[in-house]
């Protein structure tokens, strides 16, 4: 894996007024990583996003884009950056091609090749040569990806990105993300609010609440973290028994849905010793089975906790 650091966020603050909108983020995203940026309507995420891409000042600390500050270096930071804030820019009158040409005079260096090789990348060889106002919404995510991607940026930025997209839109966009962070070498950064879409999309989420940084995993530890419930179903005449010898591991018994059933939340590493537990005492266990907390359940166990 590419360890090349490409966002170092050191101590990013920003301060409006007395209130305090993104407080104190220090983390880094290497190359080629997905990473999501989530939280709740108004945690934060757009003003970080903001302050990445120098559309705001950060009032304290840093933000390193390929070891280049976006303060003290903007020039350097921001060349390595494709970045869509709301909507991508698009002439709507004009072909998907017609724009990116436009856009490939902007941006130095630039050539025909690359539009080419780009369109192929997003998927639009078909369509390009047809005016924007024909394409479906996916299609025009892509083509704002593309023309973000047209300057080979180390880090593309996408705030909400399917915000508004179908189902296969959704699929087809976060297929292309994966493809192009894991065989591009790109370092994307998505912001959502939504987890489940996270889940499929991201290697590694930030949870932000309240502007702060309550979490940081992998996906896949995210997903395996958290509290889960374990029921256990056991003759129902020995249910009362099963309980007290719970409550000797300092496990509570929560109610469950069947008589013979016993809802207790523990980590899955307990199970053998609550299973031990039982079957030492002569309790007859029927089955055992996790019930996992869901992530949205998980996400919202995060961010109340830190209100
Ligand atoms: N210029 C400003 N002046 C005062 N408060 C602001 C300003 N800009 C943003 N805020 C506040 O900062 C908080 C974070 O806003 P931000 O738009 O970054 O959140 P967000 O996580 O992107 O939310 P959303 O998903 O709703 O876009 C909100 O409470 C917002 O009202």
């Amino acid at each position: 894996m590419n360890q090349t650091l490409v966002v170092q966020f050191q101590h990013a603050t920003k301060r409006i007024g007395k209130k305090t909108i993104v407080d104190d983020l220090s983390f880094d995203i290497p190359a080629g990583e997905v990473f999501g940026f989530l939280g709740p309507n108004g945690a934060g995420k757009t003003t970080t996003i903001r302050m990445m891409v120098g559309l705001i000042k950060i009032s304290q600390g840093e933000i390193l884009i390929m070891g280049h500050s976006i303060i003290k270096d903007f020039n350097k930071a921001i060349r390595n950056v494709g970045a869509i804030v709301e909507n991508p820019d698009l002439y709507k009158y004009l072909t998907g091609y017609q724009n990116l040409k436009h856009y490939a005079r902007m941006a130095p260096g630039v050539t025909k090749t690359r539009i080419e090789e780009i369109v192929e990348l997003v998927g639009l060889k078909d369509r390009i040569h047809d005016k924007v106002r024909t394409y479906s919404l996916g299609m025009r995510q892509r083509l704002g990806i593309a023309q973000a991607l047209l300057h080979r940026p180390s880090l593309l930025i996408l705030d909400e990105p399917t915000n508004g997209l179908d189902p296969a839109g959704i699929h087809e966009l976060r297929n292309y993300l994966k493809r192009l962070a894991h065989e591009e070498g790109v370092a994307v950064f998505v912001s959502s609010h939504l987890l489940s879409e996270m889940e499929l999309m991201c290697d590694r989420v930030g949870v932000l609440q309240n502007g702060k940084l309550v979490r940081i995993q992998s996906i896949r530890d995210f997903v395996h973290s958290g509290n889960s419930h374990v029921c256990v179903t056991i003759e129902p005449s020995q249910i009362e028994q099963a309980k007290r010898l719970i409550a000797t591991l300092n496990k509570a018994t929560l109610p469950a849905r069947q008589p013979g059933q016993l809802l207790i939340p523990l980590n899955k590493d307990e199970i053998p010793t609550v299973n031990k537990l039982l079957m030492q005492a002569g309790i007859q266990v029927y089955s055992i089975q996790v019930q996992e907390q869901s992530l949205e359940e998980k996400f919202l166990e995060i961010t109340e906790r830190k209100k």
